[in-house]
């Protein structure tokens, strides 16, 4: 493996960061200077960003809709305000006391809605979010729909936050930590693992990531979010009753999170405070423009996020992006190096399936096949459209259970494991549709690789503990970069790559994780012919180098000029296996392949 050539990061002067600071010293200073009503209302757009940055996280990278946010923070605000009235709790203590009994509400809903596919998981958060509102009113202990009054201040130092100029302060820090966990989060393992899940749980399985236990976990974030938001609206208000924590408040902060960017966390900052001006500002003329009184707001608020889906599909943010400087890339310093497997010796058997059986109804689209894989060998498997190779690979790679037989891998029966379990044995595959983070950078995406290899989990990764497994990381992509020949446009993004060389980064990416099996599933198709010539000679270097590779391939040419071995199938069954001298004098496989003269196939792709 070569040496890591330097990489240009790309420099230049801070400008993001001196931006970033001149907004932190603006935000400190506008407390003192705004008038009254002005700090009112910057309270409450810090507020409402501190649960819609959860809502970022959780629906706007990982792509969990939920309707139901505004109940959690109702969870955190009765618990303080039931807490400290009733039982004479500090609301520091009661701040913790919300965390837990949210936490667990959160997480048991989780458990029972987050299996859920499509448009049920939306829905099931309208349930509670209906249900909690109305155990809110309900509930005389919490009381009813009057609410609770007399919440006591919080005390910061022995002071006293009354008054809202002082809790402005409060509401400032509780969102810098909130928005600064959720950026180091994102730059993590697990927020590209997260990041992956929004491409569906096929790919994020496939680099051993469980998916149902991140889904729980980023739920249960963006709840305590939720939250912590709740306890400082009980104590700027200071009492508290059902209205902000209905469905509707639920609505409008994922309104704030569409319309300001649902994918950036400023972007939910800055849609909770346009939303909010714009809610105070047409409060007071529509009733002057109409005549009458009525939530008239929440029908621009509706046409705004119909314009914002219209015109600017990823919300506002992404435009303020565009004329602000960018962040130089920063190469943390390699410290540690990721532990490597060992390697099985050549020749010694590493994939055995044996009479393998896949049932779809009543059509066996795999049916009795067996083959071996040896260490250091490339195996095609070919056969013409529909005759089982796809449903065979995905045996293999174990996203669909077999029917019948049995599938040995590295030494251990993988027939009933995982993706995400057979690939932490050892197994990194590519995909026959690219799936690549196109805004982030061929860097990022191969590190997703190495998800596996890592091991900082989801507070780690908030508190940025996880620097040297990251540098770690950083280098070994690299390096794989640089092996496959794309080192020197790490920090380009990936969507900006033609076909052929994102093909060539989604094996980038699988060799991170360290693989002794390598799967390539049709990783030609659509490909230019410079573009396979490109593959080839890559995939070559690779078996030089001991790679293991299987390959599942419709061009014949690149397959022929590149196997050691082939195993042929057609209608679900083994036809034919061998070299591909072997296989071009078949007959059987001839005759399969009618039409196709399998004597012109003499190595043009070589
Ligand atoms: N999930 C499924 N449910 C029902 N039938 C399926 C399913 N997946 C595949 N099949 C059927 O199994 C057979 C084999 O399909 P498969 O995709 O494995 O073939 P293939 O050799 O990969 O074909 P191609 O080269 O066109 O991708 C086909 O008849 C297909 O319609």
């Amino acid at each position: 493996m070569s040496g890591v050539s330097p990489v240009p990061a790309r420099r230049g002067f801070p400008a993001r960061a001196l931006l970033t600071a001149l907004a932190v010293v603006a935000a400190l200073i506008l407390p003192l200077v705004l008038p009254l009503f002005g700090v009112t209302l910057l309270v409450n757009i810090l507020i409402f960003s501190v649960v819609v940055t959860g809502l970022v996280l959780l629906t706007g990278i990982v792509g969990l809709t939920s309707f139901g946010q505004a109940a959690f923070m109702g969870v955190g605000a009765y618990t303080t305000a039931l807490l400290t009235t009733g039982a004479g709790w500090s609301p520091w203590l009661s701040l913790l006391a919300g965390f837990v009994v949210t936490g667990l509400i959160a997480w048991l809903l989780g458990l029972m809605t987050l299996r859920m596919q499509g448009h049920y998981l939306p829905l099931a958060t309208i349930a509670w979010g209906i249900s909690l509102y109305y155990v809110f009113g309900n509930t005389p202990a919490l009381g009813g729909f009057t609410g609770l009054t007399d919440i006591p201040p919080v005390h910061v130092f022995g002071l006293a936050l009354t008054s809202p100029r002082t809790f402005a302060y409060l509401a400032l820090a509780a969102l810098g930590l909130v928005a600064l966990g959720a950026q180091f989060l994102l730059s993590s393992r697990v927020g590209r693992a997260m990041r992956a899940l929004r491409g569906g749980p096929l790919v994020a399985e496939a680099f051993g990531v469980n998916t149902f236990r991140l889904r729980v976990q980023v739920f249960v974030l963006a709840a305590l979010m939720a939250s912590l938001a709740g306890w400082l609206y009980a104590h700027s208000q200071r009492f508290v009753n059902p209205t902000p924590f209905s469905l509707q408040a639920g609505i409008e902060y994922l309104f704030m999170a569409v319309v300001g960017g649902s994918q950036h966390v400023w972007g939910g900052v800055l849609g909770a405070g346009l939303i909010t001006l714009l809610r105070e500002w047409l409060s007071d003329l529509l009733p002057l423009v109409t005549g009458a009184q009525g939530n008239f707001e929440v029908i621009v608020f509706g046409v705004l996020v119909i314009l914002t889906l219209q015109l600017a599909r990823r919300g506002l943010w992404p435009l303020v992006e565009r004329v602000l400087p960018q962040d130089s890339v920063r190469l943390l310093p390699e410290r540690i190096r990721l532990p490597e497997r060992a390697q099985p010796a050549p020749g010694t058997p590493l994939l055995e399936v044996r009479h393998a059986v896949k049932q779809f109804g009543g059509l066996r689209a795999v049916n009795d096949v067996s083959f071996e894989l040896r260490a250091g060998e490339i195996l095609g498997l070919i056969g013409p459209n529909g005759a089982g190779k796809s449903t065979l690979f995905n045996l293999i790679t174990g996203v669909n259970p077999a029917t019948g037989g049995q599938i040995l891998f590295a030494g251990q029966d993988v027939t009933r494991l995982s993706a995400g379990q057979i690939h932490r044995l050892g197994a990194a595959r590519t995909f026959q549709h690219v799936h690549l983070l196109p805004d982030l950078s061929l860097l990022a995406n191969t590190m997703m690789g190495g998800y596996a290899r890592g091991r900082a989990g989801m507070v780690a990764s908030l508190l940025h503990l996880e620097r040297g497994e990251e540098a770690a990381l950083q280098h070994e992509a690299l390096r794989q970069l640089e092996r496959v020949g794309l080192g020197g446009q790490a920090h380009t993004l990936a969507g900006n790559l033609a076909l052929g060389q994102q093909r060539i980064l989604e094996v980038a990416r699988a060799l991170v994780a360290d693989p002794t099996l390598l799967l390539l599933d049709e990783p030609a198709a659509g490909l230019r012919y410079g573009e396979k010539m490109e593959l080839v000679a890559l995939l070559r270097r690779l078996r030089g180098e001991g790679v293991t590779i299987l390959i599942v391939e419709h061009d014949m040419d690149l397959v022929m000029s590149l196997v050691d071995r082939l195993v042929v199938m057609n209608s679900g069954e083994k036809l034919a296996e061998g070299t591909p001298e072997e296989i071009r004098r078949n007959a059987a496989v001839r005759e399969a392949y009618l039409g196709v003269d399998l004597d012109d196939l003499t190595g043009g792709a070589a």
